[in-house]
This record gives structure tokens, C-alpha cells and sequence, in this order.
């Protein structure tokens, strides 16, 4: 099988066919750095950094750029707040960003260009339109003329009409037509800006994206991806913008958008401050235990966020690293896990299908807890492989165990403890088998009594 993808704009799943099987262009919007990012935020991230990973498996050179945007309104409003410089509150946040996201194992992307560093580009870009006739000064502002355009809507699938309905647009007295969005807009002399053409300013937020694709990747790209609420305005923006200043050249040949992490329903977002921030989860849980949790579900579809959905993680990543620790000792370095050729890596393929190839990597676990000692190499190869396509995994089985669960207790030391308790059970000394047990529990070590026998896990 090849690589299919869902298009937003074709609204279908397409074979994927990049414009130059040499070197795949991707970008994925960034965050606006005036705090921290909640674990919603992560989503993108995690299901685009997987996609990097597949891409790399298929092709010899994939260039991938995620941008920070570290000029917004947002962020000189923070700036004001904290009185802090703009610049310093941006770059605070863009690390502490940038060490989340390495937390929930993200391989740095190819490119991290900023905003502040393209202002030049998008000057062009803003020029560019004026003299094509789809951009238009008023009052020190520059807008681009929606109407200009046949095919604007053609993204987010929305009539002009429906567009104007919608809550985001924002009517103000020097628009001519109520669509049009803001390419460039004026600074008062205390605020950040850049002298322009229309006097000093400073770019919109679309903007900043189209110039930074042109000047980072070229005017066309393979693949453009972002979370749900991205089509509109943000991506239909971004496309007129290229489309109209490339004289209709295509500007995204794949459009991707991941759905929803939410919390009893609703979006997880910090406007309706119903969020948990990556920094804070990170102080309970491992960045690898939440990476499960957002991969436990295929990119499109939404997901709950709830403290089940990571203890079902923790334990998950428990069993595949319970099967590791079986066979630290063996050194796979040299075999050819062959990893393609597995239902696993066909359900990537499937427009990352994640969930089905989280079930083959259990399969793989179970597959391995069986395996005579022939078996075992190539197994473990395997189980490895696959969990460095999801970017899972890649701890050892040593450092799992004893960071996770925060105990000093070895597998043998408790498997040992639980035999003393059956035997004090089956002496009728309950005294002893409580004791036990809560002593366990003290080191994160939860047992489960069922007719099978005692099974246990860490907390
Ligand atoms: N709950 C969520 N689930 C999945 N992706 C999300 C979620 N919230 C935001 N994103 C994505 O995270 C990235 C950054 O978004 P943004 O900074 O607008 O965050 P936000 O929390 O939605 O903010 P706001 O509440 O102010 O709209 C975007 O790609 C966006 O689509
Ligand atoms: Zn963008």
C-alpha cells in the first residue's frame, strides 16, 4: 500500500503524491508564544511529528517547517500584563515551548522560522498584492479584497455569505467589504512595528505563515497541517494570499487538520479555560505516557481527555516495556526489523491510522512474551522499529520501570512479596497479606486479585 492522506480540501482520502518524491514539503502552523500550551495544543504537534516520521520512512529528504509566531496582539497584551519586554516574554514561552514538545518525544522539526526574522518577506508579499489588485490601503491599514478572488471559500467550503455570519469576522469602518482580512496593520508608537510601505506596522497573522512558507519551502508545498479550527479563517486566509500573489499557483497540495482534544465535550481551550497545560501534566505523568494518549485515536476524530485516558496509557506502555525488559539483554543493532512490510506499518499508511497500529504494537508485545529464543531478536527488532515510527518506546525497559512507577523494587522483589502474601492468605494471616500489600502500594505497586491469580502493575 502507499500512503493515503484525507484532504480538507478535496474532503476525501487521496493517494499521496508529492510534487517532488525527493524532497517532501511540510509545514505545521506553530503557537503564538504568550504562555504555556495546553495538552490540546500538543495534538498537532504529535500527530504531525508522527507523520514527519512515516514521511522519512518513504522518502529520501523530507523537509518539515513549524513556525513560531512572536508577533500578535496576544503576546504584547501578555508582555503589558507581566511587564516584561515583548521580545523576552516571546522567547521565554518559544523555549518553554520547545521543551514540552521534546518532552512528548517531537523530533525537532527540519526548520523553526520566526515570525520577527520574515517581516521583510511579508512586505513583498503585502506589495505583491496591492499591485495584483487583491489588496487595498485604508487608514494605514492594507486589507486583502475577498471578493477579488473567485475561488476564496474554497477550503473551508463556506459561501461569502456564510463567512459573514460567522462571529470571527469583524466589521471595522475602513473595510470596504466586511470579508476582507487585515494583511497589514498600524502601530502607535509604543507598540512593536516595522516601517512599510503604509507607514509603521506590523503583519497580520495569516500573513505571517504564507511568507514564511514562500521564503522557507517555495511557492508550493506538499503537505499543510493544523489543528480543526485552522481551515477558517486562518488557512482559507493563507491560501488567498498565496494563490492571488503566485498568479494561481497552487499553494498546499494536502491540506491536514487533526480533531479535537476535549474535556467533558468541549474543546480544550484557553479561551474557555477549561485546559490543562503540557508543563503541569508533566509533573504526574511521563511526556511519553501522554504522547500514548494522543495517539490512541485515529488524528481526524475527536478525543476525550480524561485521567483514565493516560492511566490506560501508563498501563499500556507497562505491558510493551514488560515485554522489552524480558529481552534487554539481546542486541538487536544489527537486524532488518523489516518493519514495512507489517499490518502495522500499512495501518501509517492509512492516513495514520494510529489506533489500529497501537493494537499491532500490543500484538507485537504479546508476540514476544511467547517467542522461543530463535524468535526473539527479530521480534524485539520489530517491537522497536515500530514504536520509533510513533516515537514510543525508545527508553529502555530499565529506565521505564524505575522512573515510572518510582519504586526501587525490582519485578522479582514484588512477584516475590506476592507469593508471601498468597501464602499468609492461605495461613488465614490477614494481618500479614494487608500489610503487604499496603506496603506494595507505597511503592506504586497496585496488585489485582482475580481467579486467575494476582496480577500487579505500577500506579
Ligand atoms: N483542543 C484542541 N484539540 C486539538 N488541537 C487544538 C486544540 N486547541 C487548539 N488546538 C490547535 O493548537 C494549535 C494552537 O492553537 P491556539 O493557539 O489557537 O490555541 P487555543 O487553545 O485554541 O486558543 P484559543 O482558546 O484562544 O482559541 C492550533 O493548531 C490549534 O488548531
Ligand atoms: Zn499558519
Amino acid at each position: 500500500m502507499t500512503l493515503h492522506l484525507y484532504n480538507t480540501k478535496a474532503r476525501t482520502k487521496q493517494v499521496f503524491q508529492p510534487l517532488d518524491s525527493n524532497n517532501i514539503k511540510m509545514y505545521v502552523c506553530g503557537p503564538t508564544v504568550y504562555n504555556f500550551v495546553h495538552i490540546g495544543n500538543a495534538r498537532p504537534v504529535v500527530v504531525f511529528d508522527t507523520l514527519f516520521r512515516v514521511l522519512q520512512a518513504e522518502y529520501p529528504k523530507v523537509t518539515y517547517a513549524r513556525n513560531i509566531t512572536d508577533i500578535d496582539d496576544k503576546i504584547m497584551k501578555a508582555a503589558k500584563e507581566n511587564n516584561e519586554p515583548i521580545r523576552d516574554l516571546a522567547e521565554r514561552f518559544a523555549n518553554a515551548y520547545k521543551e514540552d514538545m521534546a518532552a512528548l518525544n517531537n523530533l525537532e522539526p527540519t526548520i523553526t522560522p520566526y515570525a520577527t526574522d520574515h517581516i521583510g518577506d511579508m512586505i513583498e508579499l503585502v506589495s505583491t498584492l496591492v499591485e495584483k489588485g487583491h489588496a487595498y490601503e485604508a487608514q494605514g491599514h492594507v486589507l486583502f479584497a475577498v471578493q477579488s478572488m473567485e475561488k476564496y471559500g474554497s477550503l473551508s467550503n463556506r459561501s461569502l455569505e456564510d463567512m459573514l455570519d460567522g462571529a470571527r469576522v469583524e466589521v471595522a469602518p475602513y473595510k470596504k467589504y466586511a470579508g476582507d482580512f487585515v494583511l497589514w496593520k498600524p502601530s502607535a508608537s509604543d507598540e512593536p512595528g516595522w516601517e512599510s510601505p503604509w507607514g509603521y506596522g506590523r503583519p497580520g497573522w495569516h500573513l505571517e505563515c504564507s511568507a514564511m512558507i514562500k521564503a522557507k519551502l517555495g511557492k508550493t508545498i506538499d503537505i499543510h497541517g493544523g489543528g480543526r479550527d485552522l481551515i477558517f479563517p486562518h488557512h482559507e486566509n493563507e491560501e488567498a494570499q498565496s494563490c492571488c500573489a503566485h498568479d494561481g499557483e497552487e499553494y498546499v497540495r494536502y491540506w491536514m487538520h487533526n480533531g479535537y482534544l476535549n474535556i467533558d465535550g468541549e474543546k480544550m481551550s484557553k479561551s474557555l479555560g477549561n485546559f490543562r497545560t503540557v508543563r503541569d501534566l508533566l509533573e504526574s505523568y511521563r511526556g511519553e505516557v501522554l504522547r500514548f494518549a494522543l495517539l490512541s485515536a485515529q488524528y481526524r476524530s475527536e478525543l476525550d481527555f480524561t485521567t483514565s485516558l493516560l492511566d490506560q496509557a501508563k498501563t499500556a506502555l507497562d505491558g510493551l516495556y514488560g515485554a522489552l525488559r524480558e529481552v534487554e539483554g539481546i542486541d538487536t543493532s544489527a537486524i532488518d526489523a523489516n518493519i514495512k512490510s507489517t499490518p502495522f506499518y500499512q495501518a501509517l499508511l492509512d492516513d495514520l491510522n494510529t489506533p489500529i497500529a497501537i493494537s499491532e504494537l500490543h500484538q507485537m508485545g504479546k508476540a514476544l512474551n511467547k517467542a522461543n529464543d530463535d524468535q526473539k531478536p527479530l521480534l524485539k527488532a520489530q517491537l522497536l522499529a515500530a514504536g520509533d515510527l510513533l516515537g514510543l518506546l525508545q527508553s529502555t525497559s530499565a529506565e521505564w520501570f524505575q522512573k515510572s512507577g518510582d519504586s526501587e523494587l525490582s519485578a522479582e522483589e514484588i512477584e516475590g512479596l506476592i507469593q508471601e502474601r498468597l501464602d499468609a492468605r492461605a495461613a488465614k494471616n490477614f494481618a500479614r497479606s494487608d500489610e503487604i500489600r499496603d506496603y506494595l502500594k507505597s511503592k506504586s505497586v497496585i496488585l489485582e486479585d482475580s481467579k486467575e491469580g494476582t496480577q500487579w502493575r505500577f500506579e
